[in-house]
Formats: structure tokens, C-alpha cells, sequence
């Protein structure tokens, strides 16, 4: 990564989730950062050796295991090639990569593509995705603890069947937030989308919106300029 492009995870950064770089000069006016959604995009090699923007990119080639939609087989050696970009201030592993899931006929395993992205000073996201619902507190607490200690943020998405779900996901950020632990929460569904704006409150660093509402890349998503406002409001 090149200086010019660092995400700052030491305090709150808005990333407009897309899987089409082309979309970059829209999201400008309101984002940090583009998480570019690479299982989603056609060629998303080629388009990031095309990238030009303004914007740091946090890359993600999510699995279908998880929510995603990259076959296994070369998602992590996409990965690893994708954090050359000089664009590419971060990247994405799921924290159950990180701890081992078998990455098939890939070349590059997660300690691989971790040193890769230390090699080239991009940060490492250690993600959680429950799309269920909300684990019970002491759950919440051990993941977090451990997504921060994986990567250099532990980020955890889970589903908000009720209100108070996302009440938990909240207190929980707030304990990890208390014991020095870097993270970045937000609960998915309709009850979950306060979360969005209020889990910075409690020091979530990352949010994800998508730049028109349509395109959202996960359930109960605000688009970016609205969350950009509301974070910004509340901050
Ligand atoms: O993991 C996340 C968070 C997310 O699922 C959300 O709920 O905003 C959106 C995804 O694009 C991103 O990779």
C-alpha cells in the first residue's frame, strides 16, 4: 500500500461497499474508504490493476460458506494478489480462515496471505458474519476478543431478530471497546440498522454502506450519504 491510500483504524472510517470500482467517484463525497467486494465483481483483478481512485480499498472475496459468493478454490490466492495494489489499504479474512478452515487447492493459505498483507502494509480485518441471529452475550464477548486478536480490527456482523439482539451487539462493543479490543460491529436485518449508527458511538472503527440503497450488500443497510450523516450527527 502507498501511504496516500492508509484507512485509519484508530478511529471511525465509512467504507461504500461495491463490487464495481467504477462507482468510486460517487461514493467520495461521503466515504473513507471503498470495501471493494471482489466475489461479487466479474474481474476484479482486472479491474483493480485498472484502479486510479482517491479512495483506500478494503478488499473482500467472501465465500459462499459465509455469505459470499467466491467459489473456494481461488479466493485467497485473488486475495493475495489483490494487496499488491498500492490501492489496497486492507483486507478482509474470515476469522475462521484465520483459524484454519482448509482453503483447498488455493496456493496461498491465511498465514500466507496475512504476511502478504503485512508485506505490504495493508491491514488485516478478522471477520465474523452470523446470519442467523445474535449469539449470546458471553459468545459476542469471545469473538470479538478473538476477531481483534487475529487481525488488526475484529469485525462482527450478526442478525438482529429483535431490538434487544441489537442491544447486545452493542454492549458487547462497548466491553471490547472498554478492554482495548479494535472492532467493528454491526447488527444485519430491519432491527439492526440503529446499530449502523450507534455501534461507532461505542467504538465500532468500520462501517459499510452501499452508494445507492439498491446495491446493498447486506440485509438492512443504509445507503452511504445517510449513514454518513447519521454517524457523523451522533459522533
Ligand atoms: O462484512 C461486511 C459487513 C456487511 O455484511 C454489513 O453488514 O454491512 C457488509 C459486507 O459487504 C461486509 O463485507
Amino acid at each position: 500500500m502507498s501511504d496516500a491510500y492508509a484507512i485509519d483504524l484508530d478511529s471511525f472510517s465509512l467504507c461504500a461497499s461495491t463490487a464495481d470500482l467504477a462507482a468510486e467517484p460517487a461514493a467520495r463525497e461521503h466515504a473513507d474508504c471503498v470495501e471493494f467486494r471482489m466475489d461479487l465483481a466479474d474481474d476484479p483483478l482486472d479491474a483493480l490493476a485498472t484502479y486510479d481512485g482517491d479512495l483506500p480499498l478494503l478488499v473482500t472475496n467472501r465465500p459462499r460458506w459465509e455469505g459470499g459468493e467466491t467459489a473456494p478454490y481461488d479466493r485467497l490466492d485473488a486475495l493475495a494478489a489483490a494487496v499488491e495494489h498500492g490501492a489496497v489499504a486492507a483486507v478482509d479474512v474470515e476469522l475462521a480462515t484465520l483459524r484454519g478452515r482448509p482453503t483447498g487447492t488455493n496456493e496461498v493459505d491465511a498465514e500466507g496471505l496475512v504476511a502478504r498483507a503485512r508485506e505490504h502494509d495493508a491491514a488485516v480485518v478478522a471477520s465474523v458474519h452470523d446470519f442467523d441471529g445474535t449469539p449470546p452475550a458471553a459468545t459476542l464477548d469471545l469473538l470479538l476478543r478473538a476477531a481483534a486478536a487475529a487481525g488488526d480490527v475484529g469485525k462482527l456482523a450478526v442478525t438482529a431478530r429483535t431490538k434487544g439482539e441489537a442491544l447486545a451487539l452493542l454492549s458487547a462493543t462497548h466491553r471490547a471497546t472498554g478492554r482495548g479490543d479494535r472492532v467493528a460491529t454491526m447488527a444485519m436485518g430491519e432491527h439492526g440498522s440503529h446499530t449502523r449508527a450507534v455501534a461507532p458511538v461505542y467504538g465500532s472503527r468500520l462501517g459499510y454502506a452501499p452508494i445507492d440503497a439498491a446495491d446493498a450488500t447486506a440485509p438492512g443497510q443504509y445507503d452511504l450519504a445517510t449513514l454518513r450523516r447519521l454517524v457523523d450527527d451522533l459522533l
